[in-house]
């Protein structure tokens, strides 16, 4: 279970979390949805403390994840993965060595590694291109290896932040299937912070609205879209009903 309490941020005179709120029970795949800065990226960012935020109480399986000394820390990085809208894979690795790269300093045998990461690229159905260089790959396919990397921690979290912004349309429902994929197992939380509505809708056990820095809504896509109760909310019906 997640617990996010009142968690503020602010950028100089800009308050840009203003208390956000919310509860995620185990195994539950979660969208974050909202206008363009409306503090989705930072809010998944606190979570794996890539931002550190000014107030409030993130509590993970009960743990308070704000409080952590350095060295629990990094034992909590190691729970989260993390998948960036732009990919952040190292160029001068190939895709395999990129994927095992978070485990590489764990003692866990190379012979183990390679055969964990191999299984994992077959998942993101990379398996042709273990060899290959980032610069050899289309945008879809370095997302899948950015997947694989973040998978091959065990996480039971995972964050992906707009994990399809950076990509050509054509590429993006290669990636989606594989983000679909893996929330189908049931022991990690998952959050994605998504403008792909009909995407969140499919995938989504918990929609979260967000607006202006704080949560707007929270619930099932069908209780927010059947019945919006926020003006965000009703933004995003009309959308759907576009489509
Ligand atoms: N490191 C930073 N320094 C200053 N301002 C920042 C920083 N990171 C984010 N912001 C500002 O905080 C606000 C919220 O940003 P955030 O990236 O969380 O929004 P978002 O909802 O994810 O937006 P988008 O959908 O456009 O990615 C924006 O106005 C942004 O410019």
């Amino acid at each position: 279970m997640l617990e996010v309490k009142n968690l503020r941020k602010s950028y100089g005179p800009k308050e840009v979390l203003k208390g956000v709120n919310f509860k995620i029970p185990k195994g539950k795949t979660v969208a974050i949805m909202g206008p363009s800065g409306c503090g989705k990226s930072t809010t998944i960012r606190c979570l794996n403390r890539l931002t550190q935020p000014d107030a409030g109480q993130i509590l993970f399986k009960g743990i308070p994840i704000l409080e952590l000394s350095e060295e629990r820390l990094l034992d909590w990085r190691r729970e989260v993965g993390f998948v960036f809208q732009k990919f952040n894979l190292i160029e001068r690795l190939t895709v395999i060595e990129n994927v095992i790269l978070p485990l590489i300093k764990t003692g866990i045998s190379i012979d183990k590694l390679r055969d964990k990461a191999i299984n994992l690229l077959k998942k993101v159905r990379l398996s042709d291109e273990i060899n290959s260089y980032p610069k050899n790959l289309s945008g879809g396919q370095k997302q899948r290896v950015g997947i694989a990397r973040a998978l091959v921690i065990e996480p039971s979290l995972m964050l992906l932040d707009e994990p399809t912004a950076s990509l050509d349309p054509i590429l993006v429902k290669e990636v989606l299937e594989v983000i679909e994929d893996l929330t189908r197992d049931k022991d990690k939380i998952v959050i994605i912070v998504t403008h792909e509505v009909s995407f969140a809708l499919r995938i989504a056990d918990i929609i979260l609205l967000m607006d202006k820095g704080r949560v707007v809504e929270i619930g099932t896509p069908q209780s927010i879209f059947d019945n919006p109760k926020s003006e965000v909310g009703r933004r995003y019906k009309d959308l759907l009903d576009y489509y």
